[in-house]
């Protein structure tokens, strides 16, 4: 055989193997569900529901469209409550919380929805800035200053800053709503099919994004995609939710290989 066979060279890709978990600090749970059920009308859509999100892991969730992905997410952040059940962020019961409380659990969970929402008659900066008065009350312009630029250059958008809404992309937009949601550094960052809308290659950047913030910002995160190269890309682990309750759980190369049909049907 020619000894100068060359080796393929393989494409880099940036996906985690299953010695690379970044699971920070043991099994410290930040969220914790138990038996949650949630309904609307004679409509159940949550039948039960059990998740723990541990500190400094990326939490993937899989489920069909309508199956109570986003419900979920919002019982998480008290914009709904649940029917019956726990539903426990930093070891206090959401449902329980007061107007003040809520305010406070906001500033720790970040969550980016699918819109992005960013305000179309402010710039970038402004937009940046906004949460960090908002929430954070600072006022020093250097301090404000400094925060937007460490910001966007994490996000790779440091020449955006002057630049308004309509000005940007879709991808960008998704960076900058990314950006305005980090800004504030929150523990738990909640991020509701982020790619969705984007081209492949933009997609695949912002799941990149996602993976190097866990890494920056140390974030806990629950990431809910169709997109199962974000999957690939960002779990450390992954639920997959049918008929209102979790079905299956385990890492992206565990789940490929899944006895059940419905399981794999998402690697397809
Ligand atoms: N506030 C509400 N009032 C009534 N029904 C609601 C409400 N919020 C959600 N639903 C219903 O609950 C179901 C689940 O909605 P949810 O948005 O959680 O789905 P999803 O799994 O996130 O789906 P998708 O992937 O399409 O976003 C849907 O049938 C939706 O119509």
């Amino acid at each position: 055989m020619e000894k100068d066979e060359k080796i393929k060279e393989q494409p880099e890709k940036i996906v985690k193997s299953a010695d690379e978990k970044s699971v920070g600090n043991g099994d410290e749970l930040v969220i914790e569900i138990k038996n949650l059920k949630k309904g609307f009308g004679s409509k159940e859509i949550l039948k039960n529901i059990n998740l723990t999100l541990k500190r400094g892991e990326n939490l993937v969730v899989l489920g069909r469209s309508g199956s109570g992905k986003s419900v979920t997410i919002k019982c998480i952040v008290g914009l709904l409550t649940q029917d019956e059940g726990e539903c426990k962020v930093f070891g206090d019961e959401v449902s329980e919380m007061d107007s003040v409380q809520l305010k406070e659990l906001r500033t720790k969970v970040g969550f980016l929805f699918q819109s992005g929402a960013l305000y179309d008659s402010m710039s970038v900066r402004d937009n940046l800035e906004f949460p960090l008065i908002r929430v954070l009350k600072q006022h020093d312009q250097a301090e404000l200053d400094q925060g937007v630029n460490d910001v966007l250059e994490s996000v790779g958008l440091a020449d955006a800053i002057d630049k308004m809404p309509s000005d940007l992309s879709g991808g960008m937009r998704k960076r900058i709503g990314l950006a305005r949601t980090l800004i504030v550094k929150p523990e738990i960052m909640l991020y509701d099919e982020p790619t969705t809308g984007l081209d492949p290659i933009t997609s695949r950047e912002i799941s990149e994004l996602i993976l190097q913030m866990q890494k920056k910002y140390k974030t806990s995160s629950i990431i809910i995609t169709h997109d199962m190269e974000c999957a690939q890309i960002t779990a450390d682990r992954i639920l997959v939710l049918q008929d209102g309750e979790y079905v299956a759980e385990g890492t992206y190369q565990e789940l490929e290989k899944s006895e059940s049909e419905f399981v794999r049907s998402f690697f397809k």
